[in-house]
């Protein structure tokens, strides 16, 4: 069993709601596996990071998505930091990876000072400049679809991945 689209991204680039809408389009079901590491934490992503950390996090994160993608045939999303694992890397080859691109600006104003994303609590411009100079080139490295968010709504985003995915 396979996914039939794993989306990767910066925070704010939309894997959650463009994923929503790509599963809709597509008739199969939506999976994130920042959903299915609070369901196995028991709490939210924000409180592992204060009770446990960020490493013990990146460790569920590892569990979560080696067993995502090998058990369901889906649209899943992965949290925006999973890529930073080389396990997490080598578990996407092979599959249709999809990179939601976002700018740096662009990406500020979806996410704001949000509450439920610990890494960007505090001073969210830097930090996700720091995050996506880090990243890029990790999403790039697992990407196999690349298509651009800025200025398009989730339901645009998802009719281009519908038009360049493989049968
Ligand atoms: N293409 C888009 N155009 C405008 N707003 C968008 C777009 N995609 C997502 N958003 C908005 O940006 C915010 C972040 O989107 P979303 O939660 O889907 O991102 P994400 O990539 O899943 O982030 P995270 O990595 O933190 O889980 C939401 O408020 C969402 O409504
Ligand atoms: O960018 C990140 O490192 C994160 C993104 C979110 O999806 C969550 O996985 C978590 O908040 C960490
Ligand atoms: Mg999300």
């Amino acid at each position: 069993m396979s996914p039939r689209a794993i989306l990767v991204g910066s925070p704010g680039a939309g894997k959650t709601s463009t994923g929503e809408a790509l599963a809709a389009r597509l008739g199969v079901a939506f999976r994130d596996t920042d959903a299915d590491i609070e369901a196995t934490a028991g709490k939210p992503i924000p409180e592992i990071f204060l009770d446990e950390g960020e490493q013990h996090f990146r460790v569920l994160e590892r569990a979560a998505v080696a067993t995502a993608v090998s058990d369901f045939d889906g649209v899943l999303a992965l949290g925006g930091g999973a890529i930073l694992a080389e396990d997490n890397r080598t578990a996407l080859a092979g599959h249709q990876v999809v990179h939601l691109v976002v700018s740096l600006g662009e990406a500020v104003k979806r996410v704001g000072l949000s509450s439920g994303r610990p890494l960007l609590a505090i001073n969210p411009r830097a930090t996700l400049k720091y995050l996506l100079d880090q990243r890029i080139p990790l999403y790039e490295s697992v990407a196999t679809i690349t298509v651009e968010t800025d200025g398009r709504t989730p339901e645009e985003v998802a009719d281009e991945i519908v038009a360049l995915l493989k049968p």
